[in-house]
């Protein structure tokens, strides 16, 4: 595996305020990362870290193994950290033959780029004329004008309405699936869950986890299960049942957290051979949403 991006150790102050604290992970060539943290737990300062608009603090990051200086490596990445700034009254196409001119890149590019985001047929409309999502999608495109081995986009759906993130996601997968890495900051945990293969989750910009999207998912799961009598009784052999962590409650539904592989058979028949009858029982894994929160609210 090629690794694009390494991080080790990396720590950000702005006077108390710790940004980012100790932090470590890799990115690998024709993965999909996403930074998953709430507001204001450090992505958008690690982003400036590595893209070189903010100073580190101390630790170290390098690029493609660090056999390239940052300033050479950065011609290779293509990033919107913040909303560019494109002129209302040029249309999409000279927008970007702009850009290519200001970089001392070539043109030729522009077409497949626009097609890339689906503003081919609109390429000679005006940006004053774009909707939001359009906007963004034009910033994609001019971020991938120099065919980057890595895109890096931080919070790309904010603000757009749902048709708009759809499109938004869309895009990044058909890019990722044309084989650019991309790094995305989010704090949108279905977006990591809908486009990322991998995630770093953070808190305080302290890493709390870092791994596959899939493995992350792919916990014990948990029991749903319902009774029409002697509930108290059916939630206190489960408390006591090896393969369970915990039980709560929810509205007419018990919930038992599994610390351990057991199927849905196994404990029904369990059940029953006590003289249980349910009147309900299903088996699901956990949502990414009910693990970010049991990972951030245990750390
Ligand atoms: N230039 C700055 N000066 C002082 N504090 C800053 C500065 N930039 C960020 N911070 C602080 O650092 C912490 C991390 O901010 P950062 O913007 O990196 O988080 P984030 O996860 O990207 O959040 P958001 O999604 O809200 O932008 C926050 O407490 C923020 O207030």
């Amino acid at each position: 595996m090629e690794t694009i991006l390494s991080l080790k150790n990396l720590d950000k102050k702005y006077g108390a305020v710790h940004a980012v604290n100790n932090l470590s992970f890799d990115i690998q060539k024709g993965n999909v990362y996403g930074i998953l943290g709430p507001n204001g737990s450090g992505k958008s300062t690690t982003l400036g870290i590595i893209l070189n608009v903010v100073n580190r603090t101390s630790g170290e990051f390098s690029w493609f193994n660090g056999n390239l200086s940052t300033h050479e490596a950065l011609k290779k990445v293509g990033a919107i950290i913040e909303r560019p700034n494109f002129y209302p009254y040029m249309t999409a196409t000279q927008n970007l033959a702009l850009i290519c001119k200001i970089k001392g890149i070539s043109t030729e590019k522009i077409d497949e780029k626009l097609q890339t985001v689906n503003l081919f047929e609109r390429r000679n409309s005006k940006f004053s004329t774009f909707s939001l999502g359009m906007k963004q999608r034009l910033a994609i495109a001019s971020a991938l004008l120099n065919d980057p081995e890595i895109l890096i986009l931080d919070e790309p759906t904010n603000g757009l309405d749902p048709q708009g993130i759809h499109e938004i996601r869309q895009i990044i997968k058909k890019i990722a699936a044309n084989g650019t890495t991309i790094l995305l900051a989010s704090h949108l945990l279905d977006e990591v869950e809908k486009v990322c293969s991998h995630v770093v989750v953070i808190r305080k910009g302290i890493k709390l986890y870092a791994g596959r999207v899939d493995e992350m998912t792919a916990s014990k799961g948990l029991l749903e299960l319902k009774i029409d009598t002697n509930e108290a009784e059916l939630i206190q052999l489960l408390e006591n049942h090896p393969a369970i962590l915990k039980v709560t409650k929810d509205h007419e539904t018990i919930i038992a957290t599994l610390n351990s592989e057991i199927s849905a058979t196994e404990i029904n028949q369990f059940l029953f051979n006590k003289g249980f009858v349910l009147s309900h029982l299903v088996k699901r894994k956990p949502s990414l949403e009910q693990q970010f929160l049991d990972l951030t609210n245990n750390n």
